[in-house]
This record gives C-alpha cells, sequence and structure tokens, in this order.
C-alpha cells in the first residue's frame, strides 16, 4: 500500500477542484431548463464558468472546501490505522497547498488549527467488505448548506403544508418543507439526501449517505421512486430558482433512503448539498494502493460549455432597461447607492473588506482597525496563500450565508457608515431598515462561484485580526470589476423577502394529500 497516501491525496484534489460528471450533468440540464436571460440562468452560466476555471487551475470550485468526510471500504485484515494516519497527512498538505480551506476551528475559543485537524475533524468511517479491493470515498460538504439540514419528527404540523402524518404523504411533506426552508441559502439549485426512520444520529447518517448515490440513478424501491419523482417535479415549482433569484429550477437531485425505528420514533431527515456537489471517490489496488478507477464518472467528461454559451448569447437580448448595470468604485456615497434599486448588477472596484462571523462580533464593542466610511463588506472567508516572498495571493473567494450576521448587520452599518454588504442569500428586517435608514444596499454574489470571484482581487492591500485565522480575518483587497445583483435597496425592497412569500404560496398549494 506504498501509494495509498498519493492516491488519498489525489482523491481530495479531484474531490475539491474538478465537480464530477454527474453532477455536472445536473446543472447543464437546469441551464437547459431555465428561462432565458433571467437572474437565474445568468448565475448558472457563471456557475459553469466557475466550474471550468476550478478544474483548470486546479483550485477549490468553492472556498468552503466543507467537513472532509471519507467512507472506505476494505478487505478483511486491511491495516486501518495505517490507513488512516495516511488520510491525515493527505489532508494536512492538501490544507497546505490551497486545495482545501483551513476550516477546523476550535468551537469554544474560535482558534483554527490551521490544517483540518482536530478533534472530530476529518470524519473517517471504515467499514470491510467481501472485495479484495479498497474504496475510499469522499464529500466536502460545506457549513451553508450543512446548516440547512433539518430533521422533522413526525407526527408534525408544518408551515405551509400542515398536518404531516406518519405514512408517504407525511414524509412528502416534510421533503417539500426542507426545500422551502432552505430558500437560496444553501446555494440552490441544491441536491437532496432523505433518510426515513432510524433515530435522530443515524437519521442523518442515512441521509447524507444517499448523497454518496449517483444523479442518475433509480431507486429500486418502488414507493421510495415515486417520492423522489414527486418531490423532483414539484420542488421545481417552488419558484426559489438559482441562489434564490426565482425560477424554473430548484433542486436538482433528490435521493430517499430507509431504515427502522423505534416504535415511538419516526424522524425524517434531510441533508442539503449545494450545486458545488463536491464528491468522488477511488477503487484502489490491495497490494500498492494505486488508483483502479473512479466512482463516479470525472468532471474532465463532461464539457458543458456549449450550453452556457447559448445562455449568454440569450442573455445579450434582454432589453437595456431591465439589465442596468452600475459600476461604483469604493468608497461609495449615500447618492449613489439611493440611485440603485432591486435588480441592478453593480460592478465594484476599488478597495473590498472582507468581513464574516468573528468580525462582526467584534466590530458590535470595539473600533474598526480603518475607516470603512462608504466602505463595501464582504461576506467571504477565502483561501489564501503565501509566496516566498511573503505576499498573500487570493485563490478561492466566493460569498458566505449573510443571514448568520443579521443579528449585528444594521448596527455595524450605522456605526461605520458601510454602504453596501456583498453576500449570499439575502438577510432579514433589522438589516433592510437600517438599508433605508442610513443608505445601503446588499448585494448578492453567486455563492460556490469561488474561481470567478478570486480573479476579481488583484493585490492583498493588507490584513487584521489573524488571529481569527485565516477565513474569518478581515482582508483588504485590491478589487476590479467585481460584479453582483442588488437584491435589497435602500428603498425598503428585498428581492429575498418576495421569492420567499411566493414559494411559501406554491408551498401551500401543496397540502392536499397525494399518496393515499
Ligand atoms: O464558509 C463559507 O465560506 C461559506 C459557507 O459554506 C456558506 O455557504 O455560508
Ligand atoms: S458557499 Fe455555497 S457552494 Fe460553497 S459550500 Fe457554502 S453552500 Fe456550498
Amino acid at each position: 500500500m506504498q501509494h495509498f497516501y498519493q492516491s488519498v491525496y489525489d482523491l481530495i484534489v479531484e474531490t475539491s477542484t474538478n465537480l464530477p460528471g454527474d453532477v455536472r450533468r445536473a446543472v447543464q440540464a437546469a441551464s437547459e431548463k431555465e428561462d432565458k436571460g433571467t437572474r437565474s440562468a445568468l448565475s448558472l452560466s457563471r456557475i459553469a464558468d466557475n466550474i471550468h476555471m476550478a478544474e483548470c487551475n486546479v483550485s477549490p470550485i468553492c472556498q468552503d472546501t466543507g467537513m472532509p468526510t471519507f467512507i472506505i471500504h476494505c478487505p478483511v485484515g486491511a491495516n486501518q490505522i495505517i490507513m488512516k494516519k495516511h488520510i491525515l497527512e493527505a489532508v494536512a498538505n492538501a490544507t497546505k497547498a490551497s486545495k482545501l480551506r483551513t476550516n477546523s476551528v476550535d468551537s469554544l475559543t474560535g482558534a483554527n488549527t490551521g490544517d483540518n485537524l482536530g478533534p472530530g475533524t476529518p470524519v473517517i468511517h471504515f467499514e470491510q467488505w467481501e472485495r479484495d479491493e479498497v474504496e475510499v470515498k469522499l464529500i466536502l460538504k460545506g457549513g451553508g448548506c450543512e446548516n440547512k439540514n433539518i430533521q422533522y419528527s413526525l407526527p408534525a404540523d408544518l408551515e405551509g403544508v400542515g398536518k404531516a402524518g406518519r405514512d408517504l404523504d407525511g414524509i412528502r411533506k416534510c421533503i417539500m418543507h426542507a426545500v422551502y426552508q432552505a430558500q437560496g441559502q444553501g446555494c440552490s439549485a441544491g441536491f437532496i439526501g432523505v433518510g426515513i426512520g432510524g433515530d435522530r444520529t443515524s437519521g442523518y447518517e442515512l441521509a447524507k449517505h444517499q448523497l454518496f448515490r449517483h444523479v442518475d440513478d433509480v431507486n429500486p424501491h418502488p414507493e421510495l421512486r415515486k417520492v423522489e419523482e414527486y418531490v423532483m417535479e414539484h420542488a421545481n415549482t417552488l419558484g426559489i430558482g438559482t441562489m434564490g433569484f426565482g425560477g424554473q429550477v430548484t433542486l436538482l437531485g433528490c435521493k430517499v433512503g430507509v431504515a427502522n425505528r423505534l416504535p415511538a420514533s419516526f424522524f425524517v431527515s434531510v441533508a442539503y448539498n449545494c450545486w458545488a456537489f463536491r464528491r468522488q471517490g477511488v477503487l484502489l489496488n490491495p497490494e500498492t494502493g494505486e488508483i483502479n478507477g473512479w466512482s463516479y464518472p470525472r468532471g474532465s467528461e463532461v464539457s458543458f460549455q456549449e450550453a452556457f454559451e447559448a445562455s449568454a448569447e440569450a442573455a445579450k437580448n434582454v432589453k437595456e432597461e431591465d439589465r442596468r448595470e452600475i459600476v461604483l468604485t469604493t468608497p461609495i456615497s449615500e447618492e449613489q447607492i439611493r440611485s440603485l434599486k432591486v435588480g441592478d448588477v453593480v460592478v465594484i472596484n476599488g478597495t473590498m473588506h472582507t468581513g464574516r462571523d468573528a468580525l462582526h462580533k467584534y466590530l458590535m464593542d470595539h473600533d474598526a482597525p480603518l475607516d470603512l466610511n462608504g466602505a463595501a463588506i464582504y461576506h467571504c472567508g477565502p483561501v489564501m496563500s503565501k509566496d516566498e516572498a511573503g505576499e498573500w495571493h487570493v485563490k478561492a473567494a466566493g460569498p458566505t450565508t449573510s443571514i448568520r450576521e443579521e443579528p449585528y448587520q444594521g448596527e455595524i452599518i450605522k456605526k461605520f457608515g458601510i454602504r453596501a454588504v456583498i453576500g449570499k442569500g439575502g438577510m432579514g428586517p433589522k438589516t433592510l431598515a437600517a438599508l433605508k435608514e442610513h443608505g445601503g444596499v446588499y448585494l448578492n454574489a453567486i455563492g460556490g462561484a469561488a474561481q470567478y470571484y478570486a480573479q476579481c482581487f488583484k493585490k492583498v492591500e493588507g490584513v487584521d485580526f489573524m488571529e481569527f485565522g485565516i477565513p474569518e480575518a478581515m482582508w483588504h483587497l485590491e478589487t476590479e470589476g467585481f460584479a453582483a445583483i442588488v437584491t435589497m435597496d435602500s428603498h425598503g425592497n428585498s428581492l429575498h423577502a418576495d421569492v420567499e412569500k411566493n414559494a411559501f404560496e406554491k408551498l401551500s398549494a401543496l397540502k392536499e394529500p397525494v399518496f393515499k
């Protein structure tokens, strides 16, 4: 097994940088279905560009490279202790090479271990099987979509769909509700794995395991197949669309598994995965550890540029008044902000500052390290690398889920004079009110498009709060051509509130029993 380490390292790099073929096909099918020239269609073509760039740059598709979770099948007698040692080494080295973000954080102190190793990270499951070869599967599921996982305990009364009993129809209602509650925050269009039964722990595990099924497989269980087909058809009527911008495609895959349960419990567990559905696997020679084959079609086998060229072409025909593009250079004035409205595309030049959870908490009762009047704050935890001369470079830098900053954002906007908040998934009423009062906008960038945005950062001007760890530090970035859509303006309008309201009406229309 002298090649085991290298094979696992290659698997990590492949999973983080090259979206598998079956996932690509699903993204392509979504683009064919989406109305051409809409915000969702444009975002899908950006997503396609990003997937392509990640493959060419051998860099992370999304900056959040998730919780590395390995599932290993090995023949009886294989040395699991050595395998584990090599896996840890491969994870640490892939992190050093910027293929993974430093994602392992002490839950109490917030300290980042810097190498993705620590109590509980990475997750490694071993299972023996009767075959000779070794199989290593890996999923890199990011935090934003993980936060949208949900577990139901039946019977329940669910908003929109009403009473959900302990039967197939109750299960149907849970799943539809799960898609609704995720909105665009988990970087829709997404994939869901559903676990019916088990206990609270094994139910979630079963749900996550469903994500290892091939996107295009067919469930052999006739009842579950019916549920999967129903969900795929009806989830797309909710109108959530790519990134929650509204649209025809909200879900790219639904896989349902079942396990026995206790008489008193009936859990329906849903694991939500973003479009950046990074999972791959390798089959290894049991003697040498060399890669014999891949478990899923490799991304390079499916090129989908053509489909997106058509979409880009259609975008050119959109009427100019429907697609205003405004270029702003920081610091931004109140007047400039007041002229923006929901739907405008804003292109930012100048300096941008990253800031996420740790920074927002800090700024509530401390001063900022620099003047933020007219500033643009980017909710982003990038992947960074330092060259030999000691210069930092941005390797991957898409937005993070903004709603986490809702308790702080409004006050921080007013306290420091910030004019633009950039993130994804939208924010709530407190922030909307502050944008109106002070004169600010929320700009929605495309979640997961980490390569696409990284190229907009021409130089790292400086960094504060490195003690928060790389993702949470405040990076000051020289920016050119960073495009995002106004989804909350300074006049009280929020696209997110509108899309959610509309989706709720669509969800409520699915209340009547379907599976009797
Ligand atoms: O942590 C991040 O960078 C992003 C996260 O996965 C999110 O979706 O919010
Ligand atoms: S930012 Fe979006 S694409 Fe990236 S891990 Fe989070 S949910 Fe997934």
